[in-house]
């Protein structure tokens, strides 16, 4: 992994707005949301990352989930539509910020919908979740969009969580980890791994076998440490109040170079 560059946007003195669908909705402390986003994007610089801050988005409480409003593969950045409509205007923006670093823009298209927060890659192998926010005519709009590039696209039912993501990530080897109890079939993945608590979920690839993950996984944290992992963690509790996950906060920029 060279190209070491993020892209993340504030949150929005909204953010304690933001949508909430598979819990319970617990107050939201705006300020100390600020703080855990400095501290998420000081993780990303501490750990020689880069990282460029998309326009503000703040009349969107969900904004900061970056993570969503767009997908980035090699040198293709794809807007989304996102399955919830309060969401759409999160793509303002952020076609400039990626035509400036290079990248190709896409959209997807009525009547398809789709979040970045239900792809998950690992090399050119592409999982989609179908299910609250993407559906099958996003699916089939991404595998169009994705074949030219040599990757293959794969739906994948996510009935149990908000995203895919929401329930399985991959290590930096490619295997699959998840939460079982939100993952509905976690056979879809050959050596899928296990993991104690929903936040040991989520991991961000920082580099080499080092992994961003939430301070409320300590179990997993452990667990993947075992395997030799290099695990680094924030805290983002006030971002898990609304759902959210470490992926969701930035969206790692690979190439184009
Ligand atoms: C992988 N995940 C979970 C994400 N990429 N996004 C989380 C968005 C949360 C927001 N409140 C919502 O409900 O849309």
């Amino acid at each position: 992994m060279d190209r070491r560059l993020a892209l993340v946007r504030r949150p929005s003195p909204l953010l304690a707005d933001g949508l909430v669908t598979h819990i319970e909705r617990t107050p939201v402390d705006v300020d100390l949301a600020v703080r855990q986003w400095q501290g998420y994007v000081d993780a990303l610089v501490d750990q020689g990352w880069q990282v460029i801050e998309a326009p503000p988005a703040d009349a969107c409480p969900d904004g900061v989930f970056i993570e969503d409003p767009v997908f980035v593969h090699r040198d293709l950045a794809v807007l989304m539509r996102s399955g919830a409509p309060e969401r759409r205007g999160e793509t303002e923006g952020l076609a400039d910020v990626l035509t400036a670093q290079g990248y190709r823009i896409a959209a997807i298209e009525e009547p398809g919908t789709m979040d970045g927060g239900d792809i998950l890659t690992h090399g050119d192998q592409v999982w989609v979740g179908v299910g609250g926010r993407t559906n099958q005519a996003g699916v089939d709009q991404l595998a169009v969009l994705l074949s030219e590039l040599g990757a293959t696209v794969t739906a994948v039912p996510t009935t149990k969580a908000l995203h895919l993501k929401s329930a399985v990530t991959a290590l930096p080897d490619g295997t699959v980890i998840g939460y079982e109890p939100v993952v509905d079939d976690p056979t879809t993945w050959p050596g899928f791994l296990a993991m104690p608590e929903e936040p040991g979920a989520h991991v961000v690839l920082l580099g080499d076998d080092r992994l961003l993950m939430s301070a409320a996984a300590p179990e997993s944290t452990g667990l993947l440490a075992a395997r030799g992992l290099d695990v680094v963690t924030v805290d983002i509790s006030e971002f898990e109040k609304l759902e959210a996950c470490v992926t969701c906060l930035s969206v790692r920029l690979r190439g184009p170079a």
